[in-house]
């Protein structure tokens, strides 16, 4: 008889009592309840031999990580994880996967932005920020994400692989390191041309996707997964999506103010004029997230299908936004 693996994370006599205290902390804490549940639905506390409460404390630990910036904070650690949890269950990938990847996907997707400072690669290069020196100007905070998870990982109560063997953790750590340095934008050009080679190969050859044999294949798609998690925001109905750029743009635009503050050129997205959102977005989704969005399609086909028309409806909004800011503004002239 297998023990039941406690709903709230921990054994108590009085579970309605726990249930409602636990409820704020949802409201407060969304990346652990998010993530908690998670855990449970995929059954990975029990595959796993995850202590509860090690777990909740890991959670709560990685939460008070997250800085409190614009964007970049415990929300978009939350929804990448819940983006994550729900791309691997498309219909082209669930059965490819197995449960110790699946924990290495959900974990790199929670972690893979902890103690975001809010500031991109590029201005904590040109501004000679500590963890530039410290990664070499090399996918800085990306580097810095992953530091930060494995290091909150070593205190023993919130050590919530402590059960898995040491060549388990080691192949865990490895594919969670390569997830997350995979969300590095600079990265993205490579991460997809390989992608599709990799596609083109499989057509070829006949047999269907499915059979990833080698790690290097396997973990070149779960890259790909986390990479459109991370670039899902465009993916999801026009008010959730609107309030996503809402925030970015205050993320980009502080960026902006301390580039001035520093004397240094205001990098081009972070200019505070009408147009830039609209222009910016249309060109981020024509250059980077319709081409990526595509090509997972052409894997996941037909899931991505509503996506790609959500994709397209956004494009057009911002279309629709900018022709009404730019005529105006030549009426105006
Ligand atoms: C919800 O919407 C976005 C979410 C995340 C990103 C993210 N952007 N980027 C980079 C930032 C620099 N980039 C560029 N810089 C200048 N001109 C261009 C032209 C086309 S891309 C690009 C490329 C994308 C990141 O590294 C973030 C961290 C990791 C993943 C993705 C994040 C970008 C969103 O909307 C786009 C955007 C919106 C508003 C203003 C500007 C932009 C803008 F397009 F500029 F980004
Ligand atoms: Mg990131
Ligand atoms: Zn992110």
């Amino acid at each position: 008889e297998e023990t039941p693996i406690p709903e709230l994370g921990v054994e108590t006599p009085q579970p309605e009592e726990l249930r409602v205290e636990l409820n704020p902390i949802s409201g407060e804490r969304p990346l652990t309840a998010i993530t908690y549940r998670i855990f449970q639905e995929r059954d990975l506390i029990r595959t796993f031999s995850i202590e509860p409460h090690k777990l909740l404390s890991y959670l709560f630990a990685l939460e008070d990580s997250y800085q409190q910036v614009p964007y970049h904070n415990k929300l978009h650690g939350a929804d990448v994880c819940q983006s994550m949890h729900v791309l691997l269950n498309s219909s082209g990938i669930k059965d490819v996967f197995n449960e110790f990847e699946i924990l290495a996907a959900i974990f790199a997707a929670v972690v893979h932005d902890v103690h975001h400072s809010g500031l991109t690669n590029p201005f904590l290069i040109k501004t000679k920020n500590d963890l530039a020196i410290l990664y070499n100007n090399e996918s800085v905070l990306e580097n810095h994400h992953v530091a930060v998870a494995f290091k909150l990982l070593q205190a023993d109560e919130r050590n919530i692989f402590s059960n898995l063997s040491a060549e388990q953790m080691e192949t865990l750590r490895k594919r969670v390191v390569d997830m997350v340095l995979a969300t590095d934008m600079a990265k993205h050009k490579t991460l997809l041309a390989d992608f599709q080679n990799l596609l083109e190969a499989k057509k070829m050859s006949g047999n269907d996707y499915l059979t990833l044999e080698s790690y290097d294949d396997r973990i070149l798609v779960l890259k790909n997964l986390i990479h459109c998690a991370d670039l899902s925001n465009m993916t999801k109905p026009l008010d959730t999506y609107s309030k996503w750029i809402d925030r970015l743009m205050v993320e980009f635009w502080k960026q902006g103010d301390a580039e001035r503050d520093l004397g240094l050129d205001i990098s081009p997205m972070c200019v505070r004029s009408p147009t830039t959102k609209d222009k910016h977005q249309i060109g981020f989704i024509n250059s980077f997230v319709h081409p990526l969005w595509e090509t997972w399609g052409s894997l996941v086909y037909p899931d991505a299908n509503t996506i790609l028309e959500t994709l397209a409806q956004n494009r057009e909004w911002h279309e629709a936004s900018l022709a009404a800011l730019t005529s105006s503004t030549t009426d105006n002239s």
